[in-house]
C-alpha cells in the first residue's frame, strides 16, 4: 500500500478521524474559555495563574494544544494538495507550517511547565 509522507496518520480514513476528533477537543476547549471570560468579570494575574495551576488545566490545554498540532498537521496537507500544485512550493508550505505548529506546542508546554 502506498501512503503518503506527509500525512499524519496511517491512512486516510485514520486522518478523516484524527481531524474530526482534533477538532471537538478544540471547539470544547473554546467553549471553556469563552465560559471562563464570561463567567469572570476581573481577569487578573493571580486568577489566570491560579486556573492554570491545577494539573487538569496543564492536561486540557496540554490536549487542545496536540489538537492544534495534529488538525493543523493535517488539515495543512489537504488544503496544499487540493490547491497548490506546484511541489516545490507545496513542501515548503508545509514544511512551515509543521515547524510553526511544531513550535507553538513546545512554547506551551514550556509555558505550562513553569506556571
Ligand atoms: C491551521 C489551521 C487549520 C487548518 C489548516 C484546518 C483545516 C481543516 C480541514 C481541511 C478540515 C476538513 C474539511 C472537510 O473535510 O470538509 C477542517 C475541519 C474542521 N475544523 Fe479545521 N483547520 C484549522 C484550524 C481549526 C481551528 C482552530 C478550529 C476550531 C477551534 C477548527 C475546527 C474545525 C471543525 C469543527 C471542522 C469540521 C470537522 C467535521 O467536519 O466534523 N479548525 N479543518
Amino acid at each position: 500500500m502506498v501512503t503518503a509522507a506527509a500525512t499524519f496518520g496511517r491512512s486516510g480514513s485514520h486522518d478523516f478521524i484524527l481531524l474530526r476528533a482534533s477538532a471537538i477537543v478544540m471547539v470544547l476547549y473554546t467553549l471553556f474559555m469563552a465560559g471562563f471570560f464570561l463567567s469572570t468579570p476581573d481577569v487578573t494575574y493571580e486568577v489566570w495563574s491560579g486556573l492554570f495551576a491545577s494539573i487538569w488545566m496543564k492536561v486540557f490545554t496540554m490536549l487542545a494544544l496536540s489538537a492544534v498540532l495534529i488538525h493543523g498537521w493535517i488539515g495543512i496537507w489537504q488544503v496544499s494538495t487540493d490547491y497548490v500544485k506546484a511541489a516545490g512550493l507545496r513542501a515548503f508550505i508545509q514544511l512551515v507550517f509543521s515547524v510553526g505548529l511544531i513550535a507553538v506546542w513546545l512554547t506551551g508546554l514550556f509555558v505550562l511547565w513553569g506556571v
